[in-house]
């Protein structure tokens, strides 16, 4: 949307999945509950799997299936929709990594311009861009949400007012992208207008995977595209810019040659340029939760209605973390089945992690998925972390306070069990009502039945007063938040890891690009859809500078 602003530009989109506009968008992406977009097997990567925890020696630690967009305007069209920056700090300290130029100051207009918050405005608020941001009415918050705001505050975590404003530790109602009814805006909405796409010089492709980037020697000429049913298709560009996410830019830009050396040779990728830190510096917020079954009471009056209604940022003050390391998302709901509904969580992640993966191919075809390994906890500080989380929780949620909104309480996370039963389809919608039937019945029964079926022997005494249980729950059962970044870094060209400079270029070659999550030198402590926003509003004000024809995927 913005290069094509410019008349001198005429650019290409090439999307793998399908499109999306305002009248196309089915229903689950439309809604303002999210909880079923991102399990629409047509909307995201199928093959796509991800080792989560550490692999201590001699063990194998299965892949999981993690969930990436497939579809145009990406991860903002499954997403959970909550839009929120991080700390300044975080973008302090892109400077710091090699980001010659990004730091807060600098960031903060390209914040502005992609927002209209409808809820704050000055000098830290945009109010005309494409993305709406709002936060919902106190009335609208589920009991069981008003009752842990309440806690909290109680706890020394008292509410304050904007997610977006100051940075400072605190309860906040959360800040969501919607539309004033409520609707989620992916990108292709919110950017790619109808008027937009009216433009001569814009031109959409989807169901088009992106197979490699062409290169006459080291400058980039155009890319080679799969077409459904695998006919290929070479385009030719004078300029080529990866925004295929954290997994998949890196994995492009690896088929296409650049990249480790040892590893593209070992699968017989002719090399243009190596780059070892491609793929590298893999990075997520690694999450745990503690759940409550909900007394009928405590239910959200709004099940369709956004369900992460409000966050708790924290600090660990764990030695060598920052301020606000932590936080903690309040759902009113857990998912968007029957038992989902009847459970109240605390999702945690680490707002600023330490542990680093990578992201290597399996094959240069580009239908196998690469191989995704997070290495989360692989740094102490995020498992300790973790484990002080989920004692938070469990005394927020088990609090005298909380009594008459919460019934059993339990440690829980979204392992593959739980991705399984979410699935849609007869037999697990029998399994899940007939629990769900059974679980309002149980009475005084109800605990020994979570602990049955729903934990699996695990109970939340048991990891609160067992470290070693405490840590093992942690160690198998921690995930992700989908939040990939940093396999592209921005950095200077003399560091070894660093793969673009400050403006996406890549080093080593001419004529390409990456502009997407995967630039981030280091997580910033926030969901990551508005802050690579914010990247790609800075980068294509970069690039708007230059003229020439420009082909993204
Ligand atoms: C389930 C889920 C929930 C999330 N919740 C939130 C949230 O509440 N708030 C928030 O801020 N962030 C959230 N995120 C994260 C956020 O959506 C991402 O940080 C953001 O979308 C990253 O943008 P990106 O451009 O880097 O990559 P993506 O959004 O993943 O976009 C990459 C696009 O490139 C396409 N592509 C990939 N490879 C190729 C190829 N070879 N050829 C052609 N096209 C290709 C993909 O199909 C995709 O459409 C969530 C993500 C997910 C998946």
């Amino acid at each position: 949307a913005r290069l094509s602003a410019s008349p001198g530009n005429d650019v290409c989109l090439i999307e793998a999945g399908a499109g999306l506009s305002a009248r196309s968008m089915p229903d689950a992406i439309r809604s303002g509950y999210p909880g079923r977009a991102y399990l629409d097997t047509h909307n995201i990567w199928r093959g796509l799997a991800a080792v989560m925890g550490v692999r201590r020696e001699g063990e194998v630690r299965p892949a999981r299936r993690y969930e990436q967009a497939r579809i145009l305007g990406g991860g903002s069209a499954i997403n959970a929709m909550m839009a929120n920056r991080g700390a300044p700090a975080d973008y302090d300290e892109w400077q710091v990594l090699g980001a010659e130029g990004w730091h807060w100051e600098a960031c903060l207009p390209y914040f502005r311009k992609l927002e209209r918050d409808v809820d704050f405005s000055g000098e830290l608020h945009g109010g005309d861009g494409p993305l709406r941001i709002a936060r919902p009415s106190w009335e609208r918050l589920s009991p069981f949400v008003q009752a842990v705001i309440r806690t909290l505050g109680e706890s020394g975590h008292p509410l304050r007012q904007d997610q977006n404003g100051l940075w400072v530790d605190g309860t906040y109602v959360g800040a969501v992208a919607t539309s004033e009814k409520g609707e989620r805006i992916p990108t292709s909405v919110g950017y790619l207008s109808d008027s937009v796409r009216a433009r001569p010089n814009l031109h959409l492709r989807t169901d088009l995977v992106a197979d490699r980037v062409t290169f006459d020697g080291v400058r980039a000429i155009g890319a080679r595209l799969r077409h459904l049913d695998g006919a290929c298709e070479e385009i030719e560009a004078d300029r080529v810019i990866v925004s295929a996410g954290a997994i998949h830019t890196p994995a492009l830009l690896m088929r296409s040659g650049i990249g480790p050396a040892e590893h593209l040779a070992s699968l017989g990728i002719p090399i243009v340029h190596h780059l070892p830190g491609v793929g590298g510096n893999l990075m997520e917020h690694p999450s745990i939760a503690v759940s409550a079954f909900l007394p009928r009471a405590a239910r959200t009056a709004f099940p369709e209605g956004h369900h992460e209604q409000a966050i708790v940022r924290f600090s660990s003050g764990l030695p060598g973390c920052v301020a606000g390391d932590m936080h903690g998302a309040i759902l009113s709901r857990s998912a968007w089945h029957s038992i989902g509904y009847r459970l109240g969580t605390l999702f945690f992640w680490v707002n600023k992690s330490y542990s680093r993966g990578r992201v290597t191919l399996k094959s240069p075809d580009p239908h196998d998925e690469p191989e995704v390994d997070f290495g989360m906890l692989a740094d102490p500080r995020d498992l300790e972390r973790l484990k002080r989380a989920l004692r938070f929780g469990a005394d927020i949620l088990c609090d005298s306070a909380m009594a008459g909104y919460r019934d059993s309480v339990f440690a829980s996370s979204y392992s593959p069990r739980v991705a399984a039963i979410a699935m849609p389809g007869t037999w697990n919608a029998w399994r899940r009502g007939a629990l769900s039937a059974l679980l309002d019945m149980a009475g005084p029964w109800r605990g020994r039945l979570i602990h049955a079926v729903v934990t699996q022997g695990v109970t939340l005494d048991r990891l609160l007063s067992d470290d070693a249980a405490l840590t093992r729950f942690i160690s198998e059962n921690v995930g992700g938040t989908w939040h990939p970044s940093g396999t592209c870094r921005m950095g200077q060209v003399d560091d070894p890891q660093a793969v673009t400079d400050a403006s996406g270029a890549v080093h080593g070659v001419e004529g390409l690009h990456v502009c997407d999550a995967s630039l981030m030198p280091s997580i910033p402590c926030a969901n990551t859809n508005v802050p690579t926003i914010m990247i790609a509003e800075r980068i294509a004000d970069m690039l708007g500078r230059e003229d020439g024809a420009v082909a993204s995927a």
